[in-house]
């Protein structure tokens, strides 16, 4: 990756030695356990070993109700890690099993430390798809429900930016923490409708595809230097290769490096994963008699276009499966629509560009094809990861039909020493039922 025009005022800190504080045996584990076997070392690591709860973490008594109420009972093993020397205002880069809980490590930590100013945008919160900005704004609404003084918004493309602007301009609407994606947040710093001269806490939310991406990147650093220097950076994702973890620590001073799974330990334990072998004009007829054989709660198609998700869509419709699509062709209004349909359980099948391949919770998702193969390993680790989420059983499914695709699956192989098998006639439901 190009690291030339990356920020510059952060360029003459000295790097950080590789020795950073990181989650020493975890970190380590990682790169050592070559095979499978790794899976078996922390059963329910996800919950950690239930020796710290979240009162330990001394959090505001409004935050300890909320979490109570959402019925959080154990800090997972990536909370427990982050969240004592995020909420003292450290930056951190952090990598961690796909549903295991990063959110409320950035929402909690800032949460615990916001003083709101009328009128001062302190936070602001970066993501790289619009659902995503919306689904942590929502958790941001979840966590603060008792700081009724707390106001979160989340701005993105595709609505009229008009109501951004009159929104941040009211002093009594202008919100405390801010959500969005790259473009129309640097519109709004641009424009002067979003004053980043408050802003204390950055935090960029599956920041390897946002750094990696180059037009989002731009508007990444374009943000940042609108930023004061002096403020608590964090970012996070479930891949965080070493190829941009240095690009990551550029915005950052001495950073706390938590990488609680790397390699084989990112594999989720209760996520079954199988590959399909099969020429391109039986894959339709394939995934209808797997959604007729396999019992699923709900389940994310993953296709590479728009024009194939809408005809998929339309075929599965058609044979009377309950599903919608969602990709970046539709308006917006129109993708949260669906989005909310989808997670709110009015649908049960889903099918998706990579819109909806990272960050995207939708708790009762236990299956994942990716009737069109994604393009890279991490990609088939954040789209297997929509299933089985904070520790639950589900299954992962790859057809594979041309040498590109047989590519990615070996990649994804050796990347996570995982053993992906083609799919036997029968799986059990109980084991990918939860
Ligand atoms: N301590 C906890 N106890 C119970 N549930 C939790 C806890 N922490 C998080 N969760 C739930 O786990 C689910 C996954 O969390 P989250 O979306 O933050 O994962 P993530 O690590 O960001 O995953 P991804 O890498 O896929 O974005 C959410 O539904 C969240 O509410």
């Amino acid at each position: 990756m190009d690291n030339e025009d990356l920020i510059d005022y952060e360029e003459e800190v000295p790097q950080v030695a590789d020795a950073t504080t990181t989650n020493g045996a975890s970190a380590t584990d990682g790169a050592a356990n070559g095979a499978e076997g790794a899976t078996d070392t922390k059963k329910n690591s996800y919950a950690g070993v239930h020796s710290t709860g979240f009162r330990d973490f001394l959090l505001k008594p409004e935050l300890l109700r909320a979490i109570a109420d959402l019925g959080f009972e154990h800090p997972s093993e990536v909370q427990q890690e982050c969240i004592p020397q995020s909420i003292l205002g450290m930056d951190l880069v952090c990598q961690a099993k796909s549903g295991m809980g990063k959110t409320a490590v950035f929402v909690l930590a800032t949460l615990q430390q916001i003083e709101p100013v009328d009128g001062e945008v302190s936070v602001i919160v970066l993501c790289h798809t619009r659902e995503l900005a919306f689904q942590i704004r929502n958790e941001y609404a979840r966590f603060s429900k008792y700081m009724s003084d707390v106001r979160t918004s989340v701005f993105y493309g595709g609505t009229p930016v008009a109501t951004d602007q009159a929104t941040l301009k009211d002093k009594t609407k202008c919100p405390h923490i801010v959500v969005g994606t790259p473009g129309r947040m640097n519109a709004l710093v641009r424009d002067k409708s979003l004053k980043a001269s408050g802003v204390k806490h950055f935090i960029l939310d599956e920041c390897d595809k946002m750094l990696e991406e180059i037009g989002m990147r731009r508007d990444v650093q374009d943000i940042f230097r609108a930023t004061p220097h002096h403020k608590q950076v964090m970012m996070f994702s479930a891949t965080l290769s070493e190829a941009v973890r240095p690009t990551c620590k550029k915005f950052m001073q001495n950073p706390l490096e938590i990488y609680v799974d790397d390699g084989a330990k990112l594999t989720l334990h209760g996520l079954q994963q199988y590959y399909v072998q099969i020429e391109e004009n039986a894959k339709n007829r394939k995934l209808n008699d797997l959604l007729d054989s396999l019992e699923f709660n709900q389940v994310i198609i993953f296709v590479r276009s728009t024009a194939r998700a809408n005809q998929l869509n339309q075929l599965l419709i058609e044979c009377n499966f309950p599903s919608i699509c969602v990709h970046g062709g539709m308006r917006q209004d129109e993708r949260i629509e669906r989005y909310q349909q989808f997670k709110k359980f009015e649908k049960r099948i889903l099918v998706a560009t990579d819109v909806f391949g990272r960050g995207i919770d939708v708790e009762r998702v236990n299956l994942s094809i990716s009737y069109d193969a994604p393009t890279s390993a991490d990609e088939w680790l954040h789209r297997a990861g929509r299933a089985g989420r904070f520790g639950t059983k589900g299954l992962a499914i790859l057809f594979s039909s041309s040498e590109d695709d047989k590519k990615v699956l070996e990649d994804i192989q050796s990347r996570f020493s995982v053993k992906i098998p083609e799919m036997p006639d029968t799986i059990e439901a109980s084991t990918y039922m939860n």
